[in-house]
């Protein structure tokens, strides 16, 4: 690829040039880039949408329209954000997306271009062909320093090298406030994130990591290379993102559209499985009794259950004369179709067809010569449907579930809880989380889930074997890139081993296209912090680390006895609003009116986080319930009465792991309040 100018041939006799007048070249060449993106933008507009009929013709259009959408210059951001010089005469910058010459020669490579993978993984002792690695620093939209690492001891002169993990820009990026919802992280990358987000596309990718090791910035990112490196495979099926909750997807969801990637549906599992609106809520045991994977054997068996034996014959009328298919027959076709493989409703589908054939051949064994249209006219008959109903009925999830808990036949004795204190129809039921996982289980045995190509899941350990079952088979024909964190497990049925996980996504860790990969450096929570939190892994997740923080800010850590926990959390925010960037207010979930109306008092500007809804958050106070802090992050952290909040957990493990979730969601100051004893293990109690 040529070097383009003012940057011929740079690695011959460089002249003399000061820092500025550098980033003056540099700035020029962003120039260009702009001049040469706007370019395409109306060379874009000014393609004719004229596709032959009028349908092609506005299909077109819009793939035009959107392109020309796609290519719109954004004035706040730049279009590079890093260069690679190359061993040979090849200079490439970095950027969010492609750009080229009029002779179609690149002006800027997309990050997610093959070539670009060297920006992001070259180091010195593997320079990949990269003799020096320039990073961009940016403020809106212009470039206000450079910062160069040479990687090969025979690179251009004239630059500073920067060793792994010394680069001011990446600081910089991970030391910057958070305000409002998260960004991408496409111009800091590390070497390791980068070997997830560019696995093959037939990987499944599971990451462990600790709280704010990139977990969620690493998948989003995963999804748009893929969209840009596999787009036409996965086009049909689409790249689906599940979270946790809507306070989630709303601070994760401006993700993928600034890397251009507008087609991506984000939602939660509930959302996903949404056969009926939850109205109940179960208790801890009976949630992880109907979330045990066996429930699959147990529906699987009540549907089939609904196919009875035949033991009269079919007898279909025609005219004058009474055909008949002996019942040892009918039996046959009906063994046929159970062990096909073929869902319930399907197999439902094609029995009357099959009849018909069986009258058919009857009527063929007595001389007749009856053609198609024959077999067509008897499977519609009503003699055929009424027997259809009476040995293959109908049913639907709703029926089969409502049914199951309330008679609980097929259960185990230790299941039986999970039974209604009475039964109900599937109308009257009042359904639970738990129940949703059910339903979609059965709605898949009646009839088969399409798969999606690739599905994000985040948060993963807290799913249910029966949610994982349920995420899974949204994937049964695509890959996943599966995220969590043992330690962060806060549900009863939490998962304690990934290898099992993987088993109910139905994706083997033995498998070749299986992998899991651990990432441990923490980009968000400060040393301070984390040390703290880390006090409670030993009682909730022995074995599990906390994440090695490569911030180089130590944190505020500020842990405050008081009398009264609502007005103490009113002067704690009061002192954290001092701070530059957002604030979140952690409080017990019972405690959020109370909490709410003492800000309100003490006139500070809130808005509540609500797991269920999307909210625009544009203030910068944000008082949030503790069971829905998980995944996100605020600059300042307040959590209010640790206690309280562990102890809202139907068990002990639970509640120290909400507690360590809550804690880790400070990227710069943590102030505890707490008018109660510390939970033992946080006032350093012995493990
Ligand atoms: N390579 C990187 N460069 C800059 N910032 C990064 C990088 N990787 C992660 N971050 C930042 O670190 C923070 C934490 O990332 P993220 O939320 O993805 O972590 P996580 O592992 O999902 O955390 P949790 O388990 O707590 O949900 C985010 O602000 C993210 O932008």
């Amino acid at each position: 690829m040529p070097a383009s100018p003012p940057h011929t041939s740079p690695h011959t006799s460089p002249p003399p040039i000061t820092p500025d007048a550098e980033l003056a070249l540099e700035q020029a060449h962003l120039e260009r880039a702009r001049a040469e993106l706007a370019r395409m933008r109306e060379h874009t507009l000014s393609l004719q949408a004229d596709g032959g009929d009028a349908i092609a013709g506005e299909s077109l259009a819009r793939t035009l329209w959107l392109r020309a959408r796609a290519l719109q210059d954004d004035p706040r951001t730049t279009l590079f954000f890093g260069r690679i010089d190359t061993d040979t005469p090849e200079r490439l910058y970095i950027g969010r997306r492609h750009v080229s010459d009029e002779d179609g020669d690149p002006v800027v490579v997309d990050w997610r271009a093959g070539v670009s993978t060297a920006f992001y993984r070259a180091s010195p002792t593997e320079p990949m062909g990269v003799e020096r690695r320039r990073r961009f620093g940016v403020e809106e939209g212009r470039l206000t320093a450079f910062e160069d690492e040479l990687l090969t001891a025979g690179g251009p002169p004239g630059a500073q090298g920067h060793g792994e993990g010394q680069s001011q820009i990446l600081a910089r990026e991970i030391e910057r406030p958070r305000i409002g919802p998260m960004r991408d992280i496409v111009a800091t990358i590390q070497p390791e994130q980068d070997e997830i987000v560019r696995a093959d596309v037939a990987t499944t990718i599971c990451v462990q990591g600790a709280p704010g090791t990139g977990k969620t910035a690493v998948g989003l990112h995963r999804a748009a290379w893929l969209l840009y490196a596999f787009g036409e495979r996965l086009a049909r099926g689409g790249v689906l993102v599940v979270g946790p909750n809507r306070a989630f997807l709303e601070h994760v969801g401006a993700v993928l559209p600034s890397l251009g990637e507008v087609t991506v549906r984000h939602t939660t599992v509930e959302e996903l499985v949404g056969h009926a609106v939850v109205r109940a809520v179960d208790a801890p045991d009976v949630a992880r009794l109907k979330g045990e994977a066996r429930m699959a054997d147990v529906l699987r068996e009540a549907v089939w259950g609904h196919v009875r034996p035949a033991t009269e014959a079919l007898v279909v009328p025609r005219g004058s004369r009474r055909w008949r298919v002996p019942a040892y027959e009918v039996q046959d076709i009906l063994d046929e179709l159970r062990v096909r493989g073929v869902r319930y409703a399907a197999a439902r589908a094609m029995l009357p067809q099959r009849l018909a054939h069986a009258v058919l051949v009857a009527m063929e064994r007595s001389g007749d010569s009856p053609d198609d249209r024959v077999q067509d006219a008897v499977a519609r008959s009503a003699a055929v449907k009424a027997y259809v109903r009476s040995v293959w009925p109908e049913v639907t999830p709703q029926a089969v579930v409502a049914e199951l808990l309330s008679a609980g036949e097929g259960l185990e004795d230790d299941q039986r809880a999970m039974v209604w204190d009475r039964p109900r129809a599937p109308r009257s039921a009042r359904w639970s989380v738990a129940d949703l996982a059910l339903l979609d289980e059965v709605a898949d045995l009646l009839e088969r889930t399409p798969s999606l190509g690739h599905v994000v899941l985040d948060e993963a350990q807290d799913l249910s074997p029966m949610q994982l079952r349920a995420v899974g088979r949204r994937a049964s024909t695509g890959s996943l890139t599966v995220l969590g964190d043992i330690a962060q497990g806060t549900t009863p049925w939490a998962t304690g081993s990934w290898a099992e996980s993987l088993q109910h996504l139905g994706k083997a860790l033995d498998g070749d296209d299986v992998h899991l990969e651990v990432l441990d450096r923490g980009f968000r929570v400060p040393a301070s912090v984390i040390e703290y939190a880390a006090r409670l892994l030993p009682h909730m997740a022995p074995g599990l680390g906390a994440p090695r923080s490569v911030r180089s800010h130590p944190g505020r850590l500020d842990v405050l006895a008081v009398g009264d926990p609502v007005a103490g959390t009113v002067e704690a925010v009061r002192a954290a609003a001092a701070h530059e960037g957002s604030l979140g207010v952690i409080v017990p979930d019972a405690w959020v009116d109370r909490v709410g109306s003492a800000l309100t008092a003490a006139a500070v500007e809130h808005e509540v986080l609500d797991g269920s809804h999307a909210e625009e958050r544009i203030l910068p106070v944000h008082l949030v319930p503790a069971t829905v802090a998980k995944g996100l992050e605020f600059d300042q952290v307040v959590v209010t009465e640790p206690a309280q909040i562990a102890e809202a957990e139907p068990d002990r493990r639970s509640g120290l792991r909400r507690l360590y979730v809550v804690l880790t969601r400070a990227v710069s100051g943590l102030t505890v309040v707490h008018a109660r004893p510390l939970p033992g293990p946080l006032a350093g109690e012995a493990g």
